[in-house]
């Protein structure tokens, strides 16, 4: 099953609504920075590369939008709509990358009307939106080979298709193991509080008939210490120069769990989620969320009126619980700030 998280459709930007998933399979149209904004801020879309495919798109979008304009209202415009984007969400880095590129190509086109201006930043993100699908393949099948066959592997949060343009990063790897004939059975935490493994990587497992076994976060450990878990693969919002890795909340105390238990802890991760610019985890922005993600869950909620709350929506684990980055360069083992520099100079030639 091709899950397109995005599409573009009549000059239009659809996105799958993933906060009805599985309940509902529906598809939301954009046709501003603004609305891409809120649909960012609103996890209608999430996971970092989606998040950085929607941010070029809005850029697109507003520029279509403004593309009638005099080049002073153009301009004005379109740097509001940046700016609007940028505030969206602070974690995911493919969000600041994603527009950087886009800045980069609208600053390049200088005088240039603005109707020409926009059809080529529609290019641009189309080009991002294929290249996203392009790279979670490379790094599934760089990433296949860690997994045996037969393995029972652990996942936190949704890193699948749902998270991507396509294909995946954490998921994408499982998925190039079984394309590749391995027996893969995936266990996936629920991933309090809003659910992305119960709602949306089960839903992508059981759609492809991968086996998929759902526990709740507190049950990781217990299946670790039984042996039923032969590694442990997620995704990742922002890994800092020294290797330390952002990623959904939770994911940190998996890692200690693995490491406890031996058993590998690989991160998926696209070259675009690497921040040369942050030296370690400590400086990587965590979202905070709101109060009612935590209280309850959506209209049923159930913690005391009044009780006080913390959301984070994410945390960082630490270099040297990392067994392996997977990109679309290959394996990194126990990366660190030399490996990652090198790895990212490869990219550069
Ligand atoms: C492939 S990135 C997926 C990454 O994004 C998720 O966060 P959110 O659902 O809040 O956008 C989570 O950290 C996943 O690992």
């Amino acid at each position: 099953m091709n899950i397109e998280t995005l599409r573009w459709q009549n000059n239009h930007l659809e996105m799958i609504d993933q906060r009805v998933l599985p309940a509902r399979f529906e598809y939301l149209s954009y046709d501003s920075a603004a609305s891409v904004a809120e649909g960012i801020r609103a996890m209608v879309v999430r996971g970092a590369p989606a998040i950085g495919c929607a941010a070029a798109y809005g850029v697109a979008l507003e520029a279509l939008r403004l593309n009638k304009t005099a080049p002073e209202t153009f301009r004005s415009g379109m740097e509001k709509g940046f700016a609007n984007l940028a505030q969206s969400r602070p974690t995911a880095v493919n969000l600041f990358w994603a527009l950087q590129r886009m800045r980069q190509v609208w600053e390049g086109m200088n005088a240039a009307a603005p109707a020409v201006v926009a059809e080529r930043l529609l290019d641009e993100a189309h080009e991002v939106h294929a290249e996203d699908i392009r790279i979670n393949r490379a790094m599934g099948a760089a990433g296949a080979a860690l997994l045996a066959d037969g393995a029972h592997v652990l996942t936190h949060c949704n890193a699948g298709a749902l998270a991507t343009a396509g294909w995946g990063t954490a998921l994408g790897v499982i998925r190039s193991a079984v394309e590749a004939g391995k027996k893969i059975s995936v266990i996936a935490d629920e991933t309090r509080p809003f659910l992305q493994g119960a709602r949306l990587t089960a839903w992508e497992m059981v759609q492809e008939n991968i086996p998929v076994t759902l526990i709740t976060d507190n049950m990781a450990g217990h299946l670790m210490a039984h042996g039923e878990v032969d590694a442990v693969i997620v995704g990742t919002d922002r890994v800092a120069a020294n290797g330390d890795v952002a990623n959904k909340i939770g994911t940190y105390m998996v890692a200690v769990l693995a490491r406890r238990h031996n058993i590998p802890f690989y991160v998926a991760c696209p070259l675009s989620t690497i921040d040369l610019n942050i030296a370690s985890g400590k400086d990587i922005p965590i979202e905070e969320r709101a109060p009612e993600e935590v209280t309850g869950f959506r209209d049923c909620q159930w913690a005391a009126p009044g009780v006080k709350t913390r959301n984070p929506a994410f945390d960082v684990t630490p270099a040297e619980l990392v067994t392996a980055l997977i990109t679309e360069r290959g394996v990194v083992r126990e990366p660190d700030k030399e490996k990652i520099a090198t790895l990212f100079h490869q990219k550069q030639l």
